[in-house]
């Protein structure tokens, strides 16, 4: 058996029948024998992206080189290999080196972590394939991991399927694709598969990357992994997602630190030729100057705090983040927005036989059950389900009293589902029999305004009771007809020619019990600062009910369709006051999460399980699914929640385990932010004053390097901290403006305890009058230094309470140790530093001690500001 490359047979140019291509794949409608499948996967390789693949450890280190600070750092380095300040460059270059390593072995080990966590959530492909080698053998079908398809295998399609490779389609009932993370093109295109296609035409043709929007297919796989479509887009533009917003505070702060860094040395080396008469032999220090106020640990504790954050969520609560700056992004989340079946309501209908229209009943019934036999639905929907069910129950014959001719599944943009059947007698008539919404089914039917509006009276009426609503219509046609019966949608939620005029025969209303746990999940994320919005394709009565019944205000609801008259500005500010979106199709709910989001002072996150909330999904900070949504959802998902085994059914507590890990982790990348960034200006700020002041450098290179990496070091710790309750119970954000606000407060604090320290060793050095005044300062401050970056991690932190010793107090404690001894140690000589007198220590204990003082005093005053 031969097949062709597939790069060739994926062109869509190539104008062959559909069974002159099945034959050059060699493959056919029952798809492929076992034996071939494999001898195909070893040849093609799996069905994965090329980028997917976990970095070898060059690649990483090269990554991690251009992280702006490193960038800066080796240019700063470079500078002073240029004047030949080899200590400075040396420094420079064992600074970067350490962060560089122990980035990419952190990455390395969060990316494979990631790739486990993501494995639990992978999705399947349903594949023909007939057992073994024999040819004659009748297919079954599979569920395998994407990864397994090789081009020439058959596969099913339904509504919220990714598309698992580039395929050609041999049957279709009513698709729509979705491409969006394709062409950018967020309307699902009409597909349809055409037997011979024309030049340039690609109806019959799905990319991988697509997903199905609604209705269902068979089709035959042309090219698989690197050899499709998507694989090419992705090398050229990259799967880049715009920035998040964990991506805009930690950018805000690190360009503010990268100006002044970059403004550092010119302002050092101008001031020291102004004041001190001092030439171009500045610059090393200069430089150094600007080292020391570097945060070098920042994406080595970013991603450990992440990782660590998310490894520990998957395994007390089985939440799996997919994506780590996700888990920040959920800790900012302040507004929630989430649809109603499947997170508030269980997704579990059941028809209430009290309020159903018999007869609509039945053709509810008729039409669920031939629209899933014609369109080959992999699986029913919740409500046509629960209408087979129900039907069944009452009248085994229901679904045999006709024959199905053709189907159209149901549509989250048309909400409406068609089945063309006849009765075995009626020769000359076939009936339609349309199910939907409740608004689209009756402005089908023909109806005059006062029925029409009375109709929808009653709807509303039991909507507001909380149920959920099919409207249910017929109407007979010649059957001549036939083919024009169902032209395909238009796609964009038009109508179909023949499904007007209708006869309405009555309403089938369901129950949807709410979701036990949602009612607590709801009042917690209240009083966790998190706003709840619901945006549902539902009835606005019904969402309404369900809101009432968890105990929130709905207020004034708000239906899609006088959205569209709305500017993006004015949609911004109603979405905002606004608790409850009804009839939203996928796109509305995109618009409105993308309202939400402008201006970019809110973090938005998006829960939703359906296909027709994957746009928002994707327009959300961060989307959220729970473990069973469709796979499209998945796959577009940033943070999947859990479904404890025990506990069938949704459960949304899970969420709030997810905001309290992302809070945990971002408080303590803040915590670290902070800490550094105020003592690292502190001591710039004491470096250039003392610099001025003394007529010798304050500080030689390999101080400054044994210096800054005792406080890495130490401050790595920050990864491993347990903030302070009062962290968890708000959103955490890192607004760059605070931040740099509260920096400079504790920075020019930190100074002044440095200058201090300055005066002090002025005077316990006066009174020994010893000749090594140069090593002596240098030790003293050294000592200085690495105290009160202790005194700053302990007090400026938001952790736990100091009374149990956790990672930041061991590393405290250290930090101090080493403070103290290092200077009477033998290494003390090779960096320049000497021995102090008894008398020094006794000043420092007083300098500390106040400054312990003003620093808690200053902290109590901005926690209360905050
Ligand atoms: N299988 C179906 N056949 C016919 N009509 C349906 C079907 N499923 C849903 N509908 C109708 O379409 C409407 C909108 O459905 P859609 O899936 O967009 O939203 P939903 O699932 O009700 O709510 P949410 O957006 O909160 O998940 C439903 O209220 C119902 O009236
Ligand atoms: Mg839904």
């Amino acid at each position: 058996m031969t097949d062709t490359a597939p790069a060739d047979v994926a062109a869509p140019s190539s104008g062959r029948t559909t069974l002159q291509l099945l034959r050059s794949l060699g493959s056919g409608p029952r798809g492929l024998t076992e034996a071939e499948a494999e001898r195909r996967l070893a040849r093609h390789g799996e069905n994965v992206l090329p980028g997917t693949r976990p970095l070898s450890w060059p690649l990483l280190a090269a990554r991690s080189l251009r992280d702006p600070f490193t960038v800066v750092l080796l240019c700063l380095g470079l500078v002073s290999a240029t004047v030949a300040a080899w200590g400075t460059a040396c420094v420079i270059l064992v600074l970067v080196a350490v962060s560089c390593c122990l980035r990419s072995a952190g990455e390395r080990r969060a990316d494979s972590a990631m790739a486990g966590l993501r494995e639990l959530v992978a999705t399947t492909a349903t594949v023909l394939r007939r057992p073994g080698a024999d040819e004659t053998a009748s297919p079954a079908e599979h569920e395998l991991p994407v990864s397994q398809l090789v081009p020439g295998d058959v596969v099913r399609l339904g509504p919220g399927d990714l598309i698992p490779a580039d395929v050609r389609l041999l049957r279709a009932q009513g698709l729509t694709v979705q491409q969006a993370a394709f062409t950018g093109e967020s309307v699902p295109a009409d597909k349809r598969p055409v037997d011979v296609p024309a030049d340039g035409e690609s109806a019959h043709l799905c990319f991988q990357g697509g997903s199905v929007a609604s209705g269902s297919a068979s089709a035959v796989v042309l090219a698989t992994g690197a050899g499709t479509r998507f694989a090419a887009a992705h090398r050229t533009v990259g799967a880049e997602r715009g920035a998040s917003a964990f991506d805009r505070s930690v950018h805000g702060i690190s360009w503010t630190l990268i100006r002044f860094m970059l403004l550092t040395p010119p302002l050092v080396l101008m001031a020291g030729a102004a004041l001190r008469g001092r030439g171009l032999e500045t610059l090393p220090f200069a430089v150094a100057v600007a080292v020391g106020l570097t945060p070098e640990m920042l994406p080595v504790i970013v991603t450990t705090a992440l990782a660590r954050g998310s490894a520990l969520l998957a395994r007390t609560h089985g939440v799996i983040v997919k994506r780590l700056p996700a888990l920040h992004d959920i800790g900012a989340v302040d507004i929630l927005c989430v649809d109603k079946t499947g997170t508030l309501t269980q997704d579990r209908p059941a028809v209430d036989p009290a309020r159903t229209d018999p007869d609509a009943l039945h053709w509810a019934a008729v039409s669920a059950w031939w629209t899933l036999q014609l369109a080959d639905l992999p699986t029913a929907d919740a409500l046509d389900e629960a209408v087979i069910t129900h039907a069944l129950a009452k009248d085994p014959a229901v679904t045999e009293a006709y024959d199905g001719i053709t189907a159209l599944p149901f549509d989250p943009v048309r909400r409406l589902a068609t089945a063309v059947v006849r009765r075995p007698g009626a020769l000359g008539t076939v009936t339609l029999a349309v199910k939907g919404s409740v608004e689209n089914v009756l402005e089908r039917c023909a109806l005059d305004d006062a029925e029409r509006a009375s109709l929808l009276a009653r709807a509303a009426e039991m909507s507001g009771d909380g149920l959920r609503l099919l409207a249910v219509a017929t109407a007979e046609r010649p059957a001549r007809h036939r083919p024009g019966i169902l032209p395909s949608p238009s796609g964009g939620g038009g109508s179909t020619a023949d499904e007007r005029g209708l006869t309405f025969t009555g309403f089938v209303a369901f129950t949807d019990a709410l979701v036990p746990t949602a009612a607590q999940a709801l009042r917690d994320l209240g009083e966790r600062g998190v706003t709840v919005k619901v945006i549902t394709g539902d009835h606005p009565g019904t969402a309404a009910r369900a809101l009432r019944d968890l105990g929130l205000a709905p207020g004034d609801i708000h239906t899609a369709d006088a959205l569209d008259a709305l500017t993006d500005e004015e949609l911004a500010r109603l979405a905002r006051r606004t608790t409850v979106f009804a009839r939203c199709t996928p796109a509305h709910k995109a618009r409105i999460v993308t309202a939400l989001r402008a201006g970019g002072e809110t973090t938005v996150g998006f829960l939703g399980d359906g296909v027709n909330d994957l746009p928002a999904l994707r327009a959300a900070d961060v989307g959220i699914c729970p473990r069973d949504a469709v796979a499209a959802a998945r796959d577009a998902a940033d943070i999947v929640l859990a479904q404890p085994a025990d506990r069938p059914g949704k459960d949304l507590t899970a969420i709030g385990h997810a905001i309290t890990a992302g809070r945990h982790s971002s408080g303590n990348i803040a915590t670290y932010l902070r800490v550094t960034l105020s003592s690292n200006l502190g001591n710039v700020i004491a470096m250039l004053s003392a610099g001025l002041l003394l007529p010798f450098l304050p500080m030689l290179p390999a101080q400054v390097l044994a210096q800054n990496l005792c406080f890495d070091a130490a401050q790595l710790s920050f990864a491993f901290d347990r903030p302070a309750a009062a962290a968890l119970r708000r959103p955490t954000t890192l607004r760059p403006r605070d931040f740099l606000r509260f920096i400079t407060g504790f920075g020019v604090l930190n100074a002044a305890a440095d200058l201090a320290t300055f005066g002090v060793l002025a005077l316990a050095l006066r009174s020994t009058a010893g000749p090594a005044d140069e090593a002596a300062f240098h030790s003293g401050w050294f000592t200085e230094n690495l105290l009160t970056q202790a005194l700053v991690m302990l007090l400026l932190r938001t952790g736990r309470a100091p009374r149990t010793p956790g990672p930041v107090r061991w590393a405290v404690t250290s930090l101090a140790v080493v403070g103290v001894v290092l200077p009477l140690t033998p290494a003390a000589h090779p960096l320049g530093m000497t021995p102090l007198p008894p008398v020094y220590y006794a000043l420092l204990a007083a300098v500390l001690a106040l400054y312990a003082v003003a620093l808690t005093a200053v902290k109590r005053r901005y926690v209360r500001q905050a």
